[in-house]
């Protein structure tokens, strides 16, 4: 039995970490996937009685003997694939000294949390049957752009795949959504996982993975966006090391020590993120409000930006990049967890763990009527002699050019993503 099961990575548009704390949050899938192949070998084919995860990206492959498994885990001997289960702390332990048995490379020692959400999914959907799950991503890990999550998801998905939980056609050709309370299935499981991983996710990550599209998100409750406006992202990879799950416990930390005034920066995040899905869900009738629309997500934008350095997520070096955008008129904020004031990151020095992790920030800007793309987009929706006003000012400055420029110069990559594209997906056909 073979399945492939691939899910997206993720940005925020607005609201992470508030989102933690109960505000809302917008998010949205962008089409860079993660992509779990899972084979369980049948009959003779016996698979050596191992359990392996082979990360082909980055040349690694971890294995156990189902008995070792079986003598860490004894209390999965009956998996129930229909019930996500939390790992009990009890478990988590026996799941450190699985993984602690495979000594990591140093410098990777960042993968032990996922391997454990690895076998923690694995055993409770499928308990102690031998297999290979093959991972490919073409996300940045631990980069804010829900890499853990869309692990967890195209892991979860690969598995309930596999069993009797669901109901998905094992002839069809292509790609393959899953049914409506499949899905809700393949996110519970996908929560599992990111638990493991985060600590204390707020759930957005994964449910955006999951169903794809831009979302609203809050208390564990989606609402689907739709879009009315052709909004483009240019990410800014600063490469700077962090965890999210740090990060997080760092935003509480700084709750429990002022309460009052961190829940006014909560309270604050969930007017922008509501005032951010408003906007991109009007209908925009003419120029004018397209123009004043882009102007008001700037705005948030920026806003949201300095909320998050209120909670001490901000970094050095996306004030850097904040700083050579705003040269360019263009705002940005970071998105995801950010990356770490300087408690943290004093923290991750003495853990040893800013060494150990892949080393990447993301910021975002809008780009839309800036690329040649974008014009065309505009064009479509403006007044022509207005476009060509526009177009002339942008062209000749060629703005996002001349801004990829400088913050490539400045060590930092780029990249420019599709947004709100498809969410999970799986695949029984080896031949697409
Ligand atoms: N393809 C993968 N293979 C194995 N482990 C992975 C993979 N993708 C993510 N992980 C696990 O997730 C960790 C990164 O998760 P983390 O939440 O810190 O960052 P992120 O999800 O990329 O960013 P954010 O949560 O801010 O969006 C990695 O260190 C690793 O343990
Ligand atoms: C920082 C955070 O808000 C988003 C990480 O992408 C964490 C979470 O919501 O789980
Ligand atoms: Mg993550």
């Amino acid at each position: 039995m073979e399945v492939r099961a691939r899910a997206p990575g993720k940005i925020i548009l607005s609201g992470e970490h508030a989102v933690v704390h109960g505000s809302t949050a917008v998010a949205a899938s962008i089409d860079l996937y993660t992509q779990v192949t899972l084979r369980i070998p049948s009959g003779a084919d016996s698979n050596d009685g191992l359990l392996k995860i082979n990360l082909k990206d980055m040349g690694l492959e971890f294995s156990w003997p189902i008995e070792r498994i079986k003598e860490a885990l004894p209390e999965l001997g009956n998996p129930l694939s229909s019930q996500p289960q939390s790992c009990s702390q009890e478990s988590l332990r026996s799941i450190a000294a699985l993984v602690e048995e495979q000594n990591i490379p140093e410098a990777k020692i960042g993968l032990a949390a996922g391997i454990s959400a690895f076998l923690w999914l694995y055993t409770s959907i499928h308990g102690y049957k031998p297999a290979t799950a093959f991972v490919t991503s073409n996300l940045p890990l631990g980069s804010g752009l829900g890499s853990s999550a869309a692990f967890c998801v195209s892991l979860s998905a690969a598995l309930i795949a596999l069993t009797n939980a669901v109901s998905l056609d094992l002839g069809h050709q292509g790609w393959l959504s899953f049914a409506d309370d499949d899905i809700e299935l393949v996110n519970k499981w996908a929560f599992e996982g990111e638990k493991i991983i985060h600590g204390k996710p707020s759930g957005i990550d994964n449910t955006v993975s999951t169903f794809g599209n831009m979302i609203m998100f809050k208390s564990g409750k989606l609402t689907l966006i739709k879009s009315n406006m052709p909004l483009r992202m240019l990410i800014t990879n600063t490469k700077v090391g962090r965890n999210t799950k740090a990060l997080v416990a760092g935003v509480n930390e700084r709750t429990l020590k002022h309460p009052d005034s961190m829940n006014a920066v909560f309270t604050a995040v969930d007017s922008i993120s509501k005032e951010l899905s408003t906007i991109i869900q009007s209908p925009a009738p003419d120029d004018l409000s397209v123009t004043e629309k882009e102007a008001k997500l700037e705005e948030l934008m920026e806003m949201n930006q300095g909320l998050l350095q209120c909670m001490g997520v901000s970094h050095a070096s996306i004030e850097t990049v904040l700083r050579t955008t705003l040269k360019y008129k263009l705002s940005s904020k970071l998105t995801g967890a950010g990356g770490g004031g300087c408690r943290i990151t004093g923290d991750l020095q003495r853990t040893g763990m800013l060494k150990q992790h892949a080393p990447v920030v993301i910021l975002w800007l809008m780009v839309y009527g800036l690329t040649e793309r974008g014009q065309v987009e505009r064009a479509k929706a403006l007044d022509q002699r207005v476009i060509l006003n526009q177009m002339n000012s942008v062209l000749s400055g060629n703005v996002v050019d001349k801004v990829i420029a400088e913050l490539e110069s400045c060590g930092f990559q780029c990249l420019i993503a599709g947004i709100g594209g498809k969410g999970v997906e799986v695949c029984f056909d080896s031949s697409s």
